[in-house]
């Protein structure tokens, strides 16, 4: 069992290395680590890429699964935190610290005391991209370790410390990335006319694909395009032969999904014509819907409303994409948010989630998943 120190200081560790999907090399190691200090009698370790499997021999076969996401974001982190990022460029802006530590928490508990249900550890890489989920399944890299039901939890700075929340159903909804290639003809600032400026027609881009979920979308249904990167160009004055736009599509169906693509791709076309230039459209990773499995849900909202460790809520449906909903696509599960009271949000870099969720996620979990009995 790991004390509340011991889990500080853990969390710690980890959010000084953060790194990038299937780079989690020293991440890796400090999770093999930490679990080699714990009891070994009913624990076996596999990895998987940079990731880590680890199953909890229970008193049946029945397996229950907890995941936790392992990679960090390519951000400058600007906590100023006297255990900020060492890794320049990268922080975990994005909970995984406090996952892969709130994982280790309950692993650390039933290394002490023999589980009823057998446990399954997932630490995943990848969940900002490209996914780490997917591979895990079309690979069948759990082979006889395949779970029955599935948990995962993400941090929610928004929610006071000690708070769950979660819904049946959708939670979060699908995502493809989006990325997008112009290319143009470079040449000199004064002469235009002999130049084809993809600096324009990116800004064009930009700007119309803003109106496309305003246009096209059903005001009643939701989606989002955001563009998090543009680039474009050389130098102040040389015309851009080339830029590139770096984005996000969120939505609640794959229907919509659909649409939005196409509304994207007869776009571009239009650039291409209007600013006779070339583009290439990749849609990157695509991540299918959150979507929690009825029965287990109300079970873990029963199971927390009766807990003195903390207190439920019903959650919204957020535009939030989590790969978690590959392992939901064939296994029973339920992903929860839990309060973690930042002032900054996810992706920001300032987020700073309250240490103190950390020992309340451990205890809460510890106790659902002992109580797991099929
Ligand atoms: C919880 C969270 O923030 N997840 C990410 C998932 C990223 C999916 C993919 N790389 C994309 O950008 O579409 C999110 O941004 O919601």
């Amino acid at each position: 069992m790991f004390n509340e120190d011991k889990l500080v200081q853990l969390r710690r560790q980890f959010h000084q290395i953060p790194e990038l999907g299937f780079e989690e090399v020293k991440t890796q190691r400090l999770v093999l680590e930490t679990i080699a200090e714990m009891n070994q009698q009913f624990i076996e370790v596999r990895t998987w890429k940079t990731g880590v499997f680890v199953r909890v021999k229970g008193k049946s076969d029945y397996t229950v699964a907890y995941r936790s996401d392992m990679d960090g974001l390519p951000l400058v982190e600007a906590t100023n935190l006297p255990f900020g990022s060492n890794h320049s460029g990268k922080m975990h802006a994005c909970g995984h610290d406090l996952h892969m530590t709130i994982a280790l928490g309950i692993l650390a508990a039933f290394s002490e005391v023999q589980p009823s249900c057998t446990l399954l550890f997932i630490f995943q890489p990848a969940e900002e991209g490209p996914g780490g989920a997917e591979p895990i399944l079309v690979e069948k890299a759990l082979g006889d370790w395949y779970p029955d039901e599935i948990y995962a939890l993400h941090i929610d700075p928004n929610l006071p410390v000690g708070t769950i929340a979660t819904k049946p159903g959708l939670l979060f909804a699908n995502t493809s990335e989006l990325f997008i290639d112009l290319k143009g003809k470079g040449g000199h600032a004064a002469y235009p006319h002999t130049a084809n400026d993809m600096v324009v027609s990116a800004a064009h881009l930009v700007t119309q694909l803003q109106t496309l979920v305003a246009r096209n979308i059903n005001p009643l249904d939701s989606a989002v395009v955001t563009i998090g990167v543009i680039t474009g160009g050389t130098k102040q004055n040389v015309i851009a032969e080339n830029a590139r736009i770096e984005g996000t599509i969120r939505t609640l169906s794959v229907e919509s999904m659909a649409l939005v693509k196409q509304r994207i791709e007869a776009l571009v076309k239009g650039i291409e014509t209007g600013f006779a230039c070339d583009a290439t459209i990749d849609y990157g990773s695509n991540y299918c819907e959150v979507n929690n499995d009825q029965r287990l849900t109300e079970e873990l909202k029963a199971y927390s409303l009766a807990s003195e460790h903390v207190s439920f809520v019903d959650a919204e449906v957020a535009m939030t994409g989590e790969d978690f909903g590959y392992f939901q696509k064939e296994i029973p599960g339920v992903m929860f948010w839990l309060g973690v009271d930042s002032a900054y949000g996810l992706h920001h870099p300032q987020l700073n989630p309250q240490e103190g969720a950390i020992s309340i996620a451990v205890n809460f979990m510890t106790e659902f998943l002992l109580s797991k009995n099929p």
